[in-house]
């Protein structure tokens, strides 16, 4: 067993996905999904198109219930959203007659105690992490895809969450911002170490970033297998080259393309 295997058995639990089934209708999109995240881990999820990845992801973020089983966030049943959790989807969603700063202050208006001015600080903070200094006072419309998910990010770390949820959020950027994205996330998860979980198509994207890589079944989903990412901390786009990385790479593409 490898330290980095070691290390993930040794994490207290954060999420905990226990016998989970979610059905639509007749459609089965998960079937007895056991699932733990640890805490502070780096966890993506990757599976065929269809496996019920953003299904799984959307009952711990609380925004549907399971059929059949319980999620809980240390210890506790989750039964709705909260600000324990952040959430980043493909599409930047943001409010586009806010500002960058705006939109920002605007996902704290919840935090009760915090004056504007304490607002606004925390979110020039934020902002400042994803590199966007300088354009607080920009509109949606006037920052590029890639800006605008660093926004997102920003609005999700801000009110400190234990768990940041995100399902696909390069997925719609071009290829050389999505790798300073990568990038940009693996320094964010340095400085901050809360507990991530990632949806990606990208086998490349998911070993470079993560701790562990969960690859699911085709539907209905269930997890096939996890994959503990023994590369070295900080990850430098470098171990991209490495004989490890492919090996693990090649591994989950096998994988997944057995079905
Ligand atoms: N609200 C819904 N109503 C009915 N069926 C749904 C709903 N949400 C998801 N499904 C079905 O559940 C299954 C899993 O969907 P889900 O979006 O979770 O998969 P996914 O792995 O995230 O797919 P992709 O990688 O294409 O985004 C699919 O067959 C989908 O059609």
């Amino acid at each position: 067993m490898t330290s980095e295997t070691l290390e993930t058995l040794a994490r207290e639990p954060k999420v905990v996905v226990s016998g989970v089934t979610k059905r639509f209708g007749e459609v089965v999109a998960l079937s007895d999904v056991e699932l733990t995240l640890g805490d502070r881990e780096f966890v993506s999820v990757v599976g065929a198109s269809g496996c019920g990845k953003s299904t799984l992801l959307s009952l711990i973020a609380g925004l549907d219930a399971p059929t059949t089983g319980t999620t809980s966030l240390s210890g506790h049943e989750i039964l709705g959203p909260g600000r324990d959790r952040g959430v980043v989807f493909q599409q930047a969603t943001l409010l586009p007659w806010l500002s960058a700063l705006d939109n920002v202050v605007f996902a704290l208006e919840g935090e009760e105690g915090l004056s504007r001015k304490a607002r606004v600080e925390r979110a020039r903070e934020v902002l400042d992490q994803v590199g966007l200094t300088g354009f607080e006072s920009s509109y949606p419309a006037q920052l590029s895809g890639g800006m605008q998910q660093r926004v997102a990010l920003a609005r999700s770390l801000s009110y400190g969450p234990e768990v940041l949820l995100m399902d696909e959020p390069f997925g719609a950027l071009d290829a050389l911002t999505r790798r300073t994205m990568q990038e940009l996330l693996t320094q964010v998860w340095e400085q901050n170490r809360m507990t991530v979980m990632l949806i990606t198509h990208d086998i490349e994207e998911a070993v470079f970033l993560s701790d562990r890589v969960v690859a699911m079944t085709p539907r209905p989903g269930k997890v096939a297998a996890e994959f503990a990412i023994d590369l070295p901390r900080p990850r430098d786009p470098e171990v991209l080259g490495s004989p490890e990385f492919h090996g693990y790479y090649s591994q989950i593409l096998e994988l997944i393309h057995r079905g």
